[in-house]
């Protein structure tokens, strides 16, 4: 099950938005668990203090968020500590490993330590490394970052404000983070005492989840202006903290319950004050889900796919255009879309990858690495100088090639590149898209002696978008009345 799944599932049946912080903090743990058994034991007061706390709250919260640095702070004792307190969270819980990562150099190793040898369903990251720093923990199927965008300590306003509070430095943090993974990957941890800094980051990411901080510091607004400015209309998409000293009682639950309780009188009264369909909570109302769907939600907000009136190469008009271009601009997006090629590919026997050029080139490439099949393309015009080639790399006549494209329309670029690879001797049987456009394209492929593979049809990314809410009822109308 993936983060959002898991969330979702625990907010519906849990009836919570709150997230407990486990954190094996000595100087906030109870005296109960230093004394008598206990003294002079640190580690085991600190582990069943957790353990209690798990046990207590498990039916009231909606995920559990560790700190790293407080086990980190406990040296070899305190990673195993947080190995034993990960164990004893229920599976159906959500884990959100709080650690602010930020370093571009420990990334790649981090993000393989916490999501394949852990059992860390989300981390929280620093955004000032940027995305090729947050790319690698997105490669990770199901499992989602939470971008730090701004805290809620006094001197932090002069960098979060900056240059003018008409124009915060965190704001933009908000808009540069939503371009580097879809809703279901990518949320936003905001820490803050302000409904008006809630209420300006809802404003410009609807579409978000918020992990809420530093809610209850002194001086702080009412929870209901908090929840008022940070739920989005589905009364969701803001996860609340337990505060501290909760955890610290005999019976944590007995303090929490009435907590879940105000949260969620705001939340009806919140869908009660009018929901629009425009605000959403990411997966919630899907019955069945596209098992792409995370790929064709991230073309989308990456503008690959775009509707309105286009007109084609054929001079047609459609009520969309796809422009897989853009990919090669963002790596973990590419690496998620060349695992889906290369599903199909694996079961196809070829000795060499043709790209179409030029769209499909950086996919040839980076499938031809992947897959360790050499690479070849045929040129779309012919040099009038130097070797005058028709196709491009080394290959021997006699041997099978796979042509890779990016989308299919008429079917005339792949048989025409197809075409030109049979000149050079070359058998071309199989042709590998990513987006077929359907009417038909691929029986005529299949009338010329190409089998043609996709990975999507243009309809299942409609109605793929159309469920997610990305694209208007008229949109999807549209699109319906072009293929009748
Ligand atoms: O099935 P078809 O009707 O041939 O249409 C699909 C082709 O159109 C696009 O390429 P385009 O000609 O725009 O060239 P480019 O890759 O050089 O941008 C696309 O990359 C496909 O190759
Ligand atoms: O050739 C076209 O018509 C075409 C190319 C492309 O990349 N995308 C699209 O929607 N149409």
């Amino acid at each position: 099950m993936s983060f959002f799944e898991k969330l979702n599932h625990a907010i519906a049946h849990n009836q919570s938005l709150l997230v407990v912080g486990l954190d094996p903090n000595p100087e906030m743990m109870p005296k109960r668990y230093s004394t008598g058994e206990y003294s002079g034991d640190l580690m085991d007061g600190l582990k069943d203090w957790l353990h209690v706390i798990i046990q207590q709250t498990a039916d009231l919260v909606c995920a559990y968020k560790p700190t790293y640095g407080f086990y980190k702070a406990l040296g070899a004792p305190g990673l195993n500590l947080l190995e034993q307190t990960l164990a004893a969270i229920p599976d159906s819980i959500p884990i959100i490993l709080d650690a602010k990562h930020g370093d571009l150099n420990t990334s790649t190793v981090f993000a393989e330590t916490i999501f394949t040898r852990s059992r860390v369903d989300a981390v929280t990251l620093s955004p000032y490394s940027g995305q090729d720093h947050v790319a690698p923990f997105l490669i990770y199927p199901g499992k989602a970052v939470f971008i730090l965008c701004c805290t809620s300590n006094p001197a932090a306003v002069a960098i979060q404000q900056y240059p003018q509070p008409q124009t915060p430095l965190y704001l933009q943090v908000v808009k540069e983070a939503k371009t580097w993974g879809a809703p279901e990957d990518l949320a936003l941890e905001v820490g803050t005492t302000s409904p008006d800094v809630l209420a300006k980051i809802r404003a410009i990411a609807p579409e978000r989840l918020i992990l809420a901080r530093s809610i209850w510091a002194e001086g702080g607004a009412e929870l209901t202006q908090i929840l008022a400015a940070g739920l989005n209309a589905n009364g969701e998409g803001l996860l609340i903290p337990v505060p501290q000293d909760m955890l610290a009682t005999e019976e944590p639950a007995a303090a929490i319950q009435p907590l879940r309780e105000e949260i969620n009188q705001a939340r009806r009264q919140k869908i009660q004050q009018g929901s629009t369909c425009e605000l959403w909570m990411p997966d919630v109302c899907f019955l069945e889900q596209h098992p792409h769907q995370d790929l064709i939600l991230q073309l989308y907000d990456m503008g690959c796919i775009l509707f309105g009136e286009f007109v084609q190469a054929s001079g047609a008009v459609f009520p969309y255009y796809i422009d897989l271009r853009k990919v090669i601009s963002n790596p973990q997006l590419f690496h998620l879309m060349l695992s889906a090629y290369a599903e199909i590919l694996q079961d196809l026997t070829f000795d060499r990858i043709a790209g179409i050029p030029y769209g499909s080139l950086p996919t040839a490439t980076g499938l031809s690495l992947r897959l360790h099949h050499p690479m070849i393309f045929p040129r779309k015009e012919v040099k009038a100088h130097g070797t005058r080639r028709v196709i491009e790399g080394h290959f021997e006549p006699g041997e099978t090639v796979v042509v890779v494209d990016d989308i299919l329309i008429s079917g005339k670029s792949v048989m025409e590149g197809a075409a030109k690879l049979e000149t050079g001797g070359l058998n071309v049987q199989d042709i590998v898209v990513f987006i077929d456009h359907e009417g038909g394209v691929k029986d005529r492929l299949r009338d010329n002696g190409y089998q043609a593979h996709s990975v999507l049809t243009i309809s299942e990314i409609t109605q793929t978008l159309y469920q997610a809410g990305r694209i208007t009822q008229e949109q999807f109308q549209a699109f319906n009345h072009s293929v009748e």
